[in-house]
Parts: C-alpha cells; sequence; structure tokens
C-alpha cells in the first residue's frame, strides 16, 4: 500500500478510517461475485445506474445529442451518450458502477483507498475492454494534485465509511467543475434504517457481512445538505431507494428513510 495511505488523520489521507478499508481490502476478490458479500450492491445497482444516467441525460441535455446522432433515443440506447464528459467514481471499490458509466461514453477516474480494490477493478475492467483509469488514492490526494474538475463526481455507499464525512464531501464538491453534478448515496440515520440496514440486512437476511455498517455514521439528508453549505453546490431533494419484498426489486421511492441518493448541482455562475 503506498505510504501516504497508511497514515490516517494525516492531511493527505485523514477522511480514510482503517478499519473500514481493511474491511472492504480483505472482500477485495469478490466484488463481481454477484452472490457474494456485494450482492446488494448488485441487485441495487441497475436502479442507480438508471437514476445516474437519466438525470445526467437531462442535466447535460445529452438526449438531443444522442438523438440526432443515432436517430434512437438514448434513453432507450444510451450507449456513448456522455462522450466528452469527465465522470470521477469516489470509493468505486470494484467498479460497479464506474464500468456502466464507462460505458456509456463517461471518461472515468475510479478511485479507492483500498489497493486492493484498485487491483480488482483494474483486473476486471481490463478483461472487459474498458478504458477506465483507476487510482489508488484518496480523494483529498487527489484534490491537491491540481487534477482538472469533473463534469460528474460520485459518491455512492461511501460516505458512511469515512472519518469526517463533512470534509470528505467538501472536498468532493471541490472536484465538480461549474455547470457539473455531484452524487451521494448513503443511509438514513433513522430507526427504519437500524431496523432494515442492520437487523435486517446483516443479522436476519445475512445480505452483507455482520459489521458491514454502523448506525451511527449514517447521515440524514439534511446533514448532507449542511455539508453542502459554503460550496456553490446546490443539492436537489434526496430520492429513496428501497427495496420492494413482494416484487423482490429495488426501485426509487419517496421514502428516503433507509437508503437514499442526492444530487447537487454547481450553477454555471455561481463562484467558489
Ligand atoms: C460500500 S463500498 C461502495 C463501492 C462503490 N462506490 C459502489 O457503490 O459500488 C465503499 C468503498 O469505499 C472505499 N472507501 C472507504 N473509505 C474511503 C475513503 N476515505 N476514501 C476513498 N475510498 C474509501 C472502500 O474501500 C470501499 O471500496
Ligand atoms: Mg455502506
Amino acid at each position: 500500500m503506498a505510504e501516504s495511505l497508511n497514515n490516517s488523520g494525516t492531511a493527505s489521507g485523514f477522511s480514510i478510517d482503517e478499519g473500514e478499508v481493511a474491511r472492504f481490502s480483505a472482500l477485495a476478490a469478490k466484488w463481481w461475485d454477484v452472490k457474494g458479500e456485494f450482492a446488494p450492491l448488485h441487485r441495487f445497482n441497475p436502479t442507480r445506474v438508471r437514476f445516474i444516467r437519466d438525470t445526467c441525460l437531462d442535466h447535460f441535455g445529452r438526449d438531443d445529442l444522442a438523438l440526432k446522432e443515432r436517430s434512437v433515443s438514448a434513453k432507450r440506447n444510451p450507449r456513448r451518450a456522455f462522450e466528452g464528459l469527465r465522470l470521477l467514481d469516489v470509493g468505486c471499490g470494484g467498479g460497479l458502477l464506474s464500468e456502466p458509466m464507462c460505458r456509456m461514453g463517461f471518461t472515468v477516474t475510479g478511485l479507492d483507498a483500498s489497493e486492493k480494490n484498485i487491483g480488482t477493478a483494474k483486473a476486471h475492467a481490463e478483461e472487459g475492454g474498458l478504458d477506465i483509469r483507476y487510482l489508488n488514492q484518496t480523494v483529498e490526494q487527489l484534490a491537491a494534485s491540481g487534477e482538472v474538475l469533473f463534469d460528474v463526481v460520485l459518491t455512492m455507499e461511501v460516505i458512511e465509511h469515512v472519518v469526517d464525512p463533512d470534509a470528505f464531501l467538501k472536498t468532493c464538491a471541490s472536484l465538480v467543475k461549474p455547470g457539473g453534478l455531484l452524487f451521494v448515496a448513503t443511509l438514513n440515520r433513522s430507526l427504519k434504517a437500524y431496523a432494515l440496514a442492520i437487523i435486517g440486512a446483516e443479522y436476519v437476511l445475512n445480505w452483507v457481512p455482520k459489521g458491514t455498517h454502523d448506525w451511527s455514521k449514517f447521515l440524514s439528508p439534511s446533514e448532507i445538505r449542511q455539508f453542502l453549505d459554503g460550496t456553490p453546490l446546490l443539492p436537489d431533494p434526496a430520492v429513496g431507494v428501497e427495496f420492494n419484498p413482494l416484487t423482490q426489486q429495488w426501485g426509487l421511492s419517496d421514502d428516503t428513510e433507509v437508503n437514499y441518493m442526492m444530487v447537487a448541482r454547481y450553477p454555471v455562475t455561481a463562484a467558489f
């Protein structure tokens, strides 16, 4: 592991909780096992990929472009709709989101604090012939390196695993270019989330290993909004992601009590 990543609490690596990163590293080989420890991420991946795609098609006006270019709706055929746009996937794990984003045409950088995760992600992208730039870095290191800003920054299911979520999110926001978007997904610190995401998913259904989540690190949508105060990004209302036990499917929902996603937009005219 790179030296700078061993120093939890240092300026360069300060968002890292070593115990959390070690837990994900230990599972690095399992990212693409659809029946393994990351099965829940695989199951709700289509819902969040669709949400990101539809939000971006709308925001960047790429529906029209794709229509002109291919004479089919980009919603039906989103292939390469985002050509020319730079996307950063913060805490990319094995690349479950980076890969579909690359397939839709984004120029993707995936970043993770775990060297092993980055190894898995790189190997899987190579097998699939996908050109993704994967970095074993923290978002603080990338921000400090003078990186060109991104049209889209994703931080999905990561913020509940970092040391200082406020500073972490502000650093993620600082990498969004004017006119760009930040996506955040996490779990709400509600009793319902305790019942479903901790007791249900970890202890009753065994969907994820016990100890995957610490309820006290879950965040409410209003906390996410507060973290973005003082940045030029303006958050949309949170959108719930809900599992329907009858259909056994995940989908978008008005209920943000358990899993939710939030989009924040950087207006072109605002200045940091
Ligand atoms: C639940 S996984 C989510 C992976 C991916 N975003 C997804 O949704 O498929 C959380 C990931 O965040 C990474 N991580 C945890 N703390 C981090 C930090 N401070 N900086 C960067 N990555 C971090 C872990 O190594 C792990 O790969
Ligand atoms: Mg999580």
